[in-house]
């Protein structure tokens, strides 16, 4: 099974390979697990997100349902895809195919603190389009 790969000399993803034995058929509305066929250690500062191709979306309605799907420095398991039919005809995966793409992201080591009152900002607690349309 093929890699993940960049494209082009600056892409920003590493495009993703349908690692399944057979070809898969995702009815409109259908989603399912794609394996890729591969696992990888990353260093503990970085995540990968798994993020939709913008032509299987546009012409076929094809995309991630938990986009971007998150994978964790210290997991070890295969990469998977999980893809959805939001289009109105039934799609068929091929092996070998690339269904989507992983960009990799810094994490910011990030430690909570509790606190019992937050500083005060102009904003506030306004939120949800309280700036208007
Ligand atoms: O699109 C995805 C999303 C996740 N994963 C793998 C890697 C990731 O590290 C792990 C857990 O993902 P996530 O944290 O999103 O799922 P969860 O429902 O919180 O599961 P867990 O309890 O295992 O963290 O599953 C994938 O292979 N593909
Ligand atoms: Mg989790």
């Amino acid at each position: 099974m093929q890699l993940p790969r960049q494209m082009s000399e600056w892409a920003a993803g590493f495009d993703l390979h349908a690692a399944v034995e057979a070809p898969v058929v995702l009815s409109p509305g259908e989603r399912a697990l794609i394996p890729t066929g591969f696992a990888m250690a990353m260093p503990k500062e970085l995540e990968a997100q798994i993020r939709p191709r913008s032509g299987l979306a546009y012409k076929h309605g094809i995309t991630c349902l938990n986009s971007p799907g998150t994978i964790d420095a210290d997991y070890r398991g295969e990469v998977k895809v999980l893809l959805i039919n939001l289009g109105q005809e039934p799609f068929t995966i091929e092996r070998g195919e690339r269904i989507a793409q992983m960009v990799f992201q810094r994490v910011p080591q990030v430690v909570l603190e509790e606190v019992s009152e937050l500083t005060d900002t102009l904003r506030g607690e306004g939120g949800f389009g309280h700036t208007g349309k």
